[in-house]
């Protein structure tokens, strides 16, 4: 096992808002996380090791031990309910999960269907609404599926609104709010706490 601590983070929008946030805490991290294709990139003169992964798999990597630290999306968190204890939120790359589908449409009465990339989010909330829905999963290009008639709704991610709009959709409810937050092992908060504490201050002063 390594000395460094191990921080998993998603490749895609988040990572560069996130590298640029552990440069404002102080972290020097190399060109390499400016162009690189690597997966795993040691720092050791800040006694850190990083690995690349996809945003849904950050808080897998971190509920099995192989990360010590994450950095992952809320809307994945929610998703996946992995055991890890979520720190700080890291305040960036801010979106939110909401209901969209049609303009003036409303759902079928029977069986009304909700496409997604999050069917545990949507089907919590649709739930707690008190509507049975059958939650089809799709893995992007959300907005497809009401426009050629594969769902009533999504359940997506909205920043700007525009894929919305250029689509021709309109939002109905906002679900959640979402930033990144940083998470971590449980077991491993146990035995690098002083590495860990000292991560989550340095980050917290420059939020
Ligand atoms: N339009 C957006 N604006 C801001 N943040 C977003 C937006 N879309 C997603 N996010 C946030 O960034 C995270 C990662 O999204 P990103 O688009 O980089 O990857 P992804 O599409 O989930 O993954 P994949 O690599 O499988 O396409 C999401 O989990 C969410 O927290
Ligand atoms: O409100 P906006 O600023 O338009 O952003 C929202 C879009 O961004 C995300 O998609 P992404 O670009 O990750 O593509 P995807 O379809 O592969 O999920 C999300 O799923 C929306 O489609």
């Amino acid at each position: 096992m390594s000395n460094l601590l191990t921080i998993a983070m998603p490749k895609g929008r988040i990572f560069i808002e996130a590298v640029e946030l552990l440069r404002k805490a102080g972290y020097k991290l190399p060109p390499e996380f400016d162009d690189s294709r690597k997966l795993i990139i040691d720092v050791p003169e800040e006694g850190l090791r990083f690995i690349l992964a996809k945003p849904m798999d950050v808080a897998t990597y971190v509920e099995h031990g192989v990360a010590d630290v994450g950095i992952a999306g809320k809307d994945v968190l929610l998703e996946e309910e992995r055991d890890v204890y979520e720190l700080l939120d890291l305040k960036i790359s801010y979106c939110y999960l909401a209901v969209a589908g049609l303009p003036n449409t409303k759902m079928n009465d029977v069986a009304p269907r909700v496409a997604t990339k999050y069917p545990n989010v949507a089907e919590a909330y649709f739930r707690e609404q008190g509507e049975q829905v059958e939650i089809i999963k799709l893995n992007g290009s959300i907005e497809l599926a009401p426009i050629i008639g594969l769902s009533d709704r999504i359940v997506d991610i909205v920043s700007t609104g525009r894929t919305l709009k250029e689509n021709g959709l309109v939002e109905y409810e906002r679900i959640k709010d979402v930033t990144s937050r940083i998470v971590v092992n449980p077991v491993s908060y146990r035995l690098k706490d002083q590495q860990i504490d000292d991560m989550v201050k340095r980050l917290s002063e420059v939020v």
